[in-house]
């Protein structure tokens, strides 16, 4: 039998990074990160509705959505993030599934989810796996895959569950506070076990 396994983590964890590994290996990922660019994307069903309650001050000359200038709403207010989820997720829930029932009848499918808890979303899964990172590290790969500044790292971080209780009520653990080899050895200990 197939499993689902729900993979997630928090922001600049490395999930992407584990993904891409695992692809490698010869398993289907999908990316919910993808699906959302998807959706959000000129001519995607969730961009009319972001308009509507956003306005067009969000949108970039080419009229795509300015993801940084959004980011910086959201991120930044609890009550609007809530708004944009409410507009986007069903959506990405939408084209995943359909992706993931096609997949499954093949192989093992790994869901890149980074609100999988948050979002209630580990009940679907057969097995959950988190990818974990101490703070201070999360913190300054943060800042410098992105540019951010402390603060603003620190608010992004902090609009999602905290990556320890994610750890906790996770079926396996991948810890990426050490080298990206170290991360890939873990995640083939992962893989010979559900092989087994
Ligand atoms: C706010 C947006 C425009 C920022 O775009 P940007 O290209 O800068 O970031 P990207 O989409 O690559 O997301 C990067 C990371 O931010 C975090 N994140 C994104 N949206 C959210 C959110 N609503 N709540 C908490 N964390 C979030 C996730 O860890 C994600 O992996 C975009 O993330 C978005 O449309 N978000 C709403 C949809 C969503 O919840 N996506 C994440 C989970 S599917
Ligand atoms: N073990 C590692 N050592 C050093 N840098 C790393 C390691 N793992 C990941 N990184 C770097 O940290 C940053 C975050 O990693 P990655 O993009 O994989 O995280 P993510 O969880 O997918 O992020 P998000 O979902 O927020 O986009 C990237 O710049 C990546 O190159």
């Amino acid at each position: 039998m197939n499993s689902i396994i729900g993979l997630t983590g928090g922001i600049a964890s490395g999930k992407s990074t584990a993904s891409a590994y695992i692809e490698d290996r010869g398993y289907p990922v999908l990316d919910a990160d993808k699906f959302s660019r998807k959706a959000t994307a000129k001519g995607g069903p969730s961009y009319p509705g972001i308009i509507e309650a956003f306005g067009e001050d969000i949108l970039a000359p080419d009229g795509e959505i300015d993801r940084q200038k959004l980011g910086s709403i959201i991120f930044s207010d609890p009550r609007r993030r809530k708004v944009l989820n409410g507009l986007v997720h069903p959506e990405i829930r939408r084209m995943m599934n359909e992706e993931r029932d096609r997949l499954l009848k093949e192989n093992h499918v790994f869901l890149d989810i980074p609100l999988l808890f948050e979002n209630g979303l580990d009940d679907q899964c057969d097995i959950t796996l988190t990818v974990y990172v101490d703070e201070s590290t999360q913190k300054s790969r943060l800042m410098e895959r992105n540019g951010l500044s402390g603060a603003e790292a620190e608010s992004r971080i902090g609009s999602q569950m905290p990556l320890s209780e994610k750890r906790d009520r996770s079926d396996h653990v991948l810890d990426n506070s050490g080298s990206r080899e170290n991360l890939y050895e873990q995640i083939e200990q992962f893989l010979a076990k559900i092989e087994k």
